[in-house]
């Protein structure tokens, strides 16, 4: 194997031990940051994330509020306690895991969110703020990646960046990022309806692949010396767990994410950031 390894565990610690020093500083001004999480349905990954992120929460000192609903719930159960959480004074952030069960309008339960305490940085005055380059919380698996890259010294400034998919997590707003000034790149937005993806890949510095498709960057299709990103996250038999990143990738690249190990455990420090970056604004 070549490729160095972008260490999401190490750089998301390193991102805790810093915000912990944070916490303290809100506690001594009697302000404590709380996570609120509202997790709907049973669904086993949604709920090991949702765990995860309060175990996070409880290793910096950030108070912890976990709301659930059954997968039958309706949108205006889901409605209502997102009402609870705008209105709680112990939540200074808090998310709607997702995806919501089918049939549930996704938009809608995100618009009725406090923007002041939206954590994930998915309500749309935060992807407004973003696109109007207004400071604001930034969608956490995107900006985490960016601190990824940022930690190990890959060049982000003048790098041509090929994102592979289209989803509201990731692939909708990284451009935004990239393409801001002070990261600078140039971004190629692929996706199923792209014509030639091998193409587009073989010109990319930095590719970030969050299509959900096994194995969909093979090793031909990757730049020698290329960092490349692998955030999707899809299933095998034994629910283990299978990257968009073929393992021969790794052969070819300058840089790669594992997965798990690499996007993950950013996009959950980065979460921890959002939630004591609204303590602060509303501590003002
Ligand atoms: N409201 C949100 N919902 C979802 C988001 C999001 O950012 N906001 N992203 C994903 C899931 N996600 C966060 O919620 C998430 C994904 C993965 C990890 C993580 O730490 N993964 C570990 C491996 C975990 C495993 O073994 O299953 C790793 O990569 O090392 C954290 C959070 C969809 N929903």
């Amino acid at each position: 194997m070549s490729a160095q390894i972008l260490d999401g565990k190490a750089t998301a610690a390193a991102i805790k031990s810093e915000l912990t020093v944070r916490v303290e500083a809100l506690k001594a001004r009697g302000i404590t940051p709380g996570l609120g999480t509202l997790l709907v349905g049973d669904d086993p990954g949604s709920r090991w994330y949702v765990n995860g992120k309060h175990r996070d929460c409880a290793q910096v000192g950030i108070a912890s509020i976990q709301k659930e609903l059954p997968d039958t719930a309706t949108q205006e159960e889901i409605e209502a306690v997102v009402r609870e959480l705008n209105e709680d004074p112990a939540c200074t952030g808090y998310i709607v895991q997702l995806p919501l069960p089918k049939g549930i309008d996704t938009n809608r339960v995100l618009e009725l969110m406090d923007p002041a305490k939206d954590a994930d940085g998915l309500h749309p005055m935060s992807l407004g703020r973003l696109v109007l380059g207004v400071e604001g919380p930034l969608p956490c698996t995107p900006y985490g990646i960016i601190q990824l890259l940022r930690h190990h010294g890959v060049e982000i400034n003048g790098a041509h960046v090929v994102v592979v998919g289209r989803g509201i997590t990731v692939g909708r707003s990284i451009p935004l990022l990239l393409t801001r000034k002070s990261e600078n790149a140039t971004v190629t937005q692929c996706h199923t309806g792209t014509r030639d993806l091998s193409a587009q890949l073989k010109q990319a510095d930095i590719i970030v692949a969050a299509a959900g498709v096994p194995h969909i960057i093979k090793p031909e299709d990757v730049k020698p010396g290329a960092a490349v990103l692998d955030v999707g996250v899809s299933r095998d038999e034994n629910g283990k767990i299978v990257g968009d990143v073929h393992p021969g990738v790794a052969e070819v690249a300058g840089w790669l994410s594992p997965n798990p190990g690499g996007v993950g455990p950013m996009t959950r420090a980065q979460l921890l950031v959002n939630v004591v970056e609204a303590a602060e604004r509303a501590a003002g």
